[in-house]
């Protein structure tokens, strides 16, 4: 319900209950609240029935309920009323109080009417005594008790107030107001003497606690007309009545008009409890009641303010910008509204309770802060991560790219700090800005860790490549100086790629042990691949040589159980490599007049050289006794001596003389059982060689001796002359002779006969028929070819066709320069097709062998021109026309069905004879030795390819 401003409402009724809900609405509806301190308080005390709310009535313009005169004389108001002055500036609020004396109450009841004179003077400014004019100067008048009971009261109020005292006398008779009132001023006085006062105030007059002022009101029911124009000037008096000089008093302890109604409700509480009323502690219990109220009221004011939850979402998903600027003055506002409704209450409550509201405020605002700050630190860090990439992606040094960018990325973060903090708080920033300092020095130690990696393992790359591969070709070419090559090799690359290491890390500025420190690490990695590759490369170099020789093995039938181990597997290979090739690499055709022990003895050395060379790294030049002592007891064969005691034998040990064991690759006591076993197994191949060269000198001195053709021509002489005089005896003769020749290459009479006389019997007989067969069938062939050959003459007579046509016919097969029905013949035109590279890099049948593939380990050799021996007129050895063949086979990538090649790689003496092409030739036992090979090794393909 609207309350009207004259509207008067209830404030305490008359059992002395405080209204307080319609109190509230009636200071909420008056707008009393908000006057702050500009204020005053009327009331009005007097006898029951005297015309009390008539004159507040005319007065104020309120609507006190006034006595209807018709219906007889009773109370009409019970308790305390309150209505707000209508026209009264500054604003007036007027009580007015139940009238004393009343029959109502009793003539013992006077309590309610001291409790509310106390109360009218602890809270009012000015107080009206209402009385009759009739009753001054008389000793019973009905005002006196009041009045005594106002002076008793007043004595209650520690440091009491100043308080206007306005005695309104009503019904004014003809005697002047001039003489009235010192009458009344006399009552008066007696009165405050008689009051028993405390010792402090026995001497005090009545105007250190009252302004006492007269006036005086002629009857209202006889003059109304004189009494409202009375009413209008007294009513002039109450116009600015808190300004200096004012109607009202001093003011002492007033409370602002938001706490009115609580002081009220206090003090009349104390008043109910018959306490002293203390107004200085009550106006701070006000004071800070109030206060407290006002900084609640703010605080949840700024907790639902819409711009401050906009600014608290804002920050949760990153940087607002003007944070500090936006916040300040959100909360500004609200710390303002604050000061602008305390600003009337006790200074040292207002300013506690103004602290106690900020700190609140502060912790309310301050996540919203930390997360500014957070988000501050992420873009901090953030910044500097990609202005540091660029930088250094630029080229600048790295510790003065840190160094600048640290810098600007901390400014900007402590102008985001400065940006973000509020006037109202001394938030430090300082614990954030070393968060960031800290955050930026991980990411820099991280990156530099990160980029000095980078370097150092592009140095290790380019070591790597530097090292590994010239080194692996070195210990290819293993001999006297390999170590010191290797030396070498490693001096130049690390005096090539160190300083550009260092060069590079240049930048970051650390300190000279530590880049030296890198350096050297750097120097360790290369030895150690150096070091690694040694060990390592053996065993490449073994798995390679292995390969090759068990090829080898297979080309001679004659290493078939060796190389059981690696290191014996590279003794082998060089043993063999010698054995094999004469001094300019080129493999070596036994023509039987070599000397095979003294190559053997070559090849020994140089296999017992690899040996020495492999037997331990030599990273300092001094010169070891390796080679020496494995030469002196091993080729010289004081090794081989069964009963050489151990402690004559150098090589009873597991460590060189000088040399240090974690250099050692090959112990004394590895290498000698190596020999042993490769001089066991090397044998055979010497003796084998031997053979060879034997079988070679028995072909050559097929002729019978002199003697015995002496013999033929003196004991056939008569079969002779038979022949000579007989033609067709002659011609049978000679034809069975070619047979027999024929017969005798096509069966190989002498390797048959090699295994003795009955097993070459036993085997020549088997094979007569099917080699008869195959000779009469070749000269049939032979025949057709002939007549073809003149067939195509004949054409060749003929009109030549088109172009096209000339290139549509099929091409002849390659000239084979043995014959092409020959096994070895055969063993290339079987192969040709299983080479696609070979197809590639050879589109023409006549292209050259050495354009085939080869093994990589033998890239150096093969891209040397093959040197092909050609079939040479001007030799008498009519076995001596050589070529080397190169024949390339594929077998392993048929078997298993792999992919890789394995290449093949034999250099074969092939025989090619002075006799017509077409006629059959006989093979060396090389020759013959690689056709079993390869028909071995043939025996794998699928039936088609073979
Ligand atoms: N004689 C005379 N009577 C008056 C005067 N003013 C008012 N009255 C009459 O006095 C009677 C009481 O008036 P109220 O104004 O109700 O008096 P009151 O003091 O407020 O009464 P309570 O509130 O009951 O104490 C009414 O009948 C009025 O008409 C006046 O100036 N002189």
């Amino acid at each position: 319900m609207e309350v009207d401003e004259a509207e008067a409402v209830q404030l305490i009724d008359g059992e002395g209950e405080f209204a307080g809900e319609s109190a509230e609405r009636f200071m909420a509806s008056a707008g009393v609240a908000v006057c702050g301190l500009s204020y005053a308080v009327v009331s009005i005390m007097g006898p029951q029935s005297s015309g009390k709310s008539t004159l507040l009535n005319q007065f104020f313009g309120t609507n006190f309920r006034e006595m209807d005169a018709f219906r007889g004389r009773s109370q009409t108001t019970k308790g305390i009323w309150i209505a707000r002055c209508v026209g009264v500036e500054p604003c007036t609020v007027v009580l007015d109080l139940e009238g004393t004396d009343g029959r109502e109450r009793g003539e013992d009841d006077t309590a309610f009417e001291k409790q509310s004179a106390l109360f009218a003077l602890a809270i009012s400014d000015i107080v009206l005594i209402n009385m009759w004019c009739h009753d001054i100067g008389r000793e019973q008048a009905a005002n006196k008790p009041l009045l005594k009971t106002v002076f008793q009261v007043m004595m209650r109020l520690f440091s009491p107030r100043k308080t206007t005292l306005l005695f309104v006398i009503r019904d004014k008779t003809r005697t002047p107001l001039e003489h009235l009132e010192p009458v009344l001023r006399e009552d008066i006085q007696k009165i405050w003497n008689s009051v028993a006062k405390p010792e402090a105030h026995k001497d005090t007059p009545i105007s250190e606690f009252f302004n006492v002022e007269v006036t005086a009101l002629p009857s209202f029911e006889e003059k109304e007309e004189q009494f409202r124009e009375q009413v209008q000037q007294l009513r002039q008096r109450f116009a600015n009545s808190i300004a200096p000089g004012g109607l009202a008093g001093d003011r002492r302890g007033v409370v602002p008009a938001s706490g009115f109604l609580f002081s009220s409700q206090q003090i009349w509480k104390v008043i109910r409890e018959n306490k002293d009323l203390d107004l200085p502690a009550h106006k701070v219990m006000v004071a800070t009641v109030r206060c407290d109220e006002i900084a609640n009221e703010k605080f949840s004011c700024l907790t639902s303010d819409a711009e401050w939850m906009d600014l608290e979402n804002a920050v949760q998903s990153g940087p607002v910008p003007g944070f500090g600027k936006k916040l300040g003055y959100t909360v500004d506002v609200h710390m303002q509204e604050y000061d602008k409704e305390a600003i009337y209450f006790d200074e040292v409550v207002r300013t506690a309770k103004r602290q106690l509201l900020k700190s609140r405020v502060l912790n309310l605002i301050q996540p919203a802060f930390q997360k500014m700050l957070a988000h501050l630190r992420t873009r901090a860090l953030e910044k500097y991560k990609t202005e540091l990439n660029l930088t250094l992606e630029s080229g600048k040094g790295f510790a003065a790219s840190v160094k600048d960018i640290t810098e600007s990325s901390l400014n900007e973060f402590d102008q985001g700090c400065a940006d973000a903090v509020i006037k109202h708080a001394d938030w430090d920033y300082s614990k954030m800005l070393e968060k960031v300092r800290h955050d930026i020095e991980d990411h820099t130690l991280s990156i530099r860790e990160k980029k000095l990696s980078e370097l150092t393992n592009h140095a290790k790359e380019k070591l790597r490549k530097a090292l590994v591969e010239p080194v692996e070709s070195l210990f290819d070419a293993a001999g006297h100086t390999t170590w010191a090559s290797i030396r070498n090799l490693f001096k130049r690359e690390t005096e090539a790629i160190l300083p550009e290491f260092q060069k590079n890390f240049a930048g970051f500025e650390m300190e000279s042990a530590s880049s030296e420190g890198m350096v050297s690490n750097l120097r360790d990695y290369a030895r150690s691949i150096v070091d690694n590759k040694a060990k390592e490369e053996a065993g490449k170099v073994m798995m390679h040589m292995k390969e090759r020789l068990k090829k080898f093995i297979r080309y001679l039938s004659l290493y078939q159980s060796i190389a059981r181990s690696s290191e014996l597997v590279l003794v082998f290979a060089r043993f063999t490599t010698v054995f094999s090739h004469d001094k300019d690499s080129i493999p070596r055709v036994w023509t039987g007049k070599e000397d095979v022990r003294a190559i053997a003895k070559d090849a020994r050395s140089a296999a017992l050289k690899l040996l020495s060379v492999m037997a331990a790294i030599r990273w300092d030049e001094k010169p070891d006794r390796i080679e020496n002592i494995l030469t002196s007891t091993l080729l010289d064969g004081s090794v081989t001596s069964k009963g050489a005691s151990s402690s004559s034998d150098p090589l009873a040990s597991t460590t060189w003389e000088d040399v240090s064991p974690k250099y050692t690759l090959i112990t004394p006591s590895q290498c000698k059982s190596l020999w042993k076993q490769f001089k066991a197994e090397t044998e055979f191949t010497i003796t084998q060689a031997v053979s060879t060269q034997q079988a070679h000198r028995r072909g050559n001195g097929r002729l019978p001796p002199p003697w015995a053709m002496v013999a033929i021509a003196v004991l056939g002489f008569n079969e002779i002359m038979v022949l000579l005089r007989n033609p067709i005896y002659l011609f049978l003769l000679f034809v069975g002779y070619l047979l027999f020749k024929a017969l005798a290459v096509q069966l190989d009479i002498n390797r048959e006969f090699q295994n003795g006389m009955v097993p070459g019997i036993i085997s020549v007989t088997a094979k007569l028929v099917p080699t008869l067969h195959n000779i009469l069938n070749k000269v049939a062939t032979d025949q057709q070819q002939q007549q073809q050959g003149r067939h195509q003459e004949a054409a060749a007579e003929a009109p030549q066709p088109h172009p096209q046509q000339q290139q549509q016919q099929p091409q002849p097969p390659p000239p084979l320069l043995l014959s092409p029905r020959s096994p070895v013949s055969e063993l290339r035109r079987l192969h040709v097709p299983f080479s696609p590279v070979r197809k590639a890099a050879s589109p023409s049948p006549s292209s050259s062998p050495s354009s085939t593939v080869s093994s990589p380990r033998n890239v150096g050799e093969d891209q040397k021109p093959r040197q092909i021996v050609e079939p040479n007129n001007e030799s008498n050895n009519a076995y001596s026309i050589l070529m080397v063949y190169t024949v390339q086979l594929e077998l392993e990538g048929y078997k298993g069905g792999k992919t890789g090649y394995t290449v093949v790689d034999m250099a074969l003496p092939a025989y090619a004879c002075k006799k017509p092409q077409h006629a059959p030739c006989r093979r060396p036992p090389e020759i013959h030795a690689a056709i079993v090979f390869f028909l071995q090794s043939s025996s794998d393909l699928p039936v088609g390819e073979r």
